[in-house]
């Protein structure tokens, strides 16, 4: 299913004081299959514009496709059957994780769609490989797996309704290092192996270029630009003003060392890991 987003807008609370403009007139395509990475600063629209391809939100102006899907103001679609074309995965996923066991909690999604219980069945134990975890874990609690594990769990319950569209919203976000491969590598593979539509939001500029067919760069709501990595590394003075560069991270980490009572150095990690391990230092310090 071609993804096809026609001079879109989106304000919040539009009509209202509060009105905030955060998506402006942005169209682009993603052919079926293909691999989107979408980067931008915080703030810059990006999980706004994810919402629109499942129609949790609609444009403001302007129109969304996804497949035969239309969606557009004031139009009523079929939002049920989007919904199982369009999986999303959305961020620290392993919060929505609720059931007693990880059976329960992946069979929920197929569930709701009127799934039949022995394909429910045949699903789950798919999904759960898909992910790299074994059955055994199946009947466990979701809340006795290590933070990994529970996002594969999570992930899974998104696999178990057998999207043909993958929307992924910063997926490794709180991950270790090797934690943040493993799940990138697979989302790789899950796309190579279904020639599935995958769509990655992420503040991690090396993933985007690794595994990502075009970038979409947002800037305050609208399209800075949009090419393969090659195209985009060719004109990379254009990214130091949408990535967090590295004048701003030297000063959280000046920042963080005049805050913390211990040392946190840089050694060109992301600013996500940087905040893990302050996190980490303090838990430390706590016991
Ligand atoms: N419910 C809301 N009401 C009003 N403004 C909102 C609402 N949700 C988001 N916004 C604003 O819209 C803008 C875009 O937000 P969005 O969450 O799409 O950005 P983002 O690029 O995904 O950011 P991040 O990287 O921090 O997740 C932000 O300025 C945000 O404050």
């Amino acid at each position: 299913m071609d993804i096809l987003f026609k001079n879109v807008n989106y304000t919040y609370q539009a009509n209202t004081p509060f009105a905030f403009k955060a998506l402006k007139n942005i169209s682009f395509t993603i052919p079926s299959g293909k691999y989107m990475a979408i980067i931008g600063h915080t703030g810059s629209g990006k999980s706004t514009l994810l919402q629109h391809i499942n129609g949790l939100l609609l444009p403001t102006e302007g129109t969304v496709k996804v497949g035969d899907y239309l969606l557009e103001k004031g139009r009523k679609s079929d939002l049920k059957g989007l919904r199982q074309k369009v999986g999303i995965v959305f961020q620290y996923p392993e919060h929505q994780l609720f059931e007693e066991t990880v059976e329960k909690d992946i069979s929920f999604g197929p569930k709701n769609f009127g799934v039949a219980e022995t394909e429910i069945k045949a699903r789950v134990r798919k999904a759960i490989t898909d992910v790299g975890l074994t059955e055994e874990i199946l009947a466990k609690s979701p809340f006795e797996l290590s933070g990994g594990q529970m996002r594969r769990v999570a992930i899974a319950g998104v696999l178990a309704v057998e999207p043909e569209i993958l929307v992924l919203d910063e997926p490794t976000a709180g991950l270790d290092p090797k934690g943040q491969k493993e799940i990138m590598e697979l989302f790789y593979h899950l796309h190579k192996q279904k020639n599935r539509t995958t769509i990655l939001v992420t503040h991690h500029m090396d993933d985007a270029f690794t595994y990502a067919d075009q970038i979409l760069i947002l800037k305050e709501g609208a399209k800075l630009m949009e090419g393969t990595p090659d195209q985009i590394f060719q004109k990379r003075d254009l990214l130091t003003s949408v990535q967090l560069g590295l004048p701003e991270i030297l000063a959280f980490v000046e920042t963080a060392n005049k805050k913390f009572p211990f040392p946190i150095e840089y050694n060109g990690q992301s600013l996500d890991l940087l905040v893990e391990e302050i996190e980490k230092k303090l838990k430390r310090a706590k016991q």
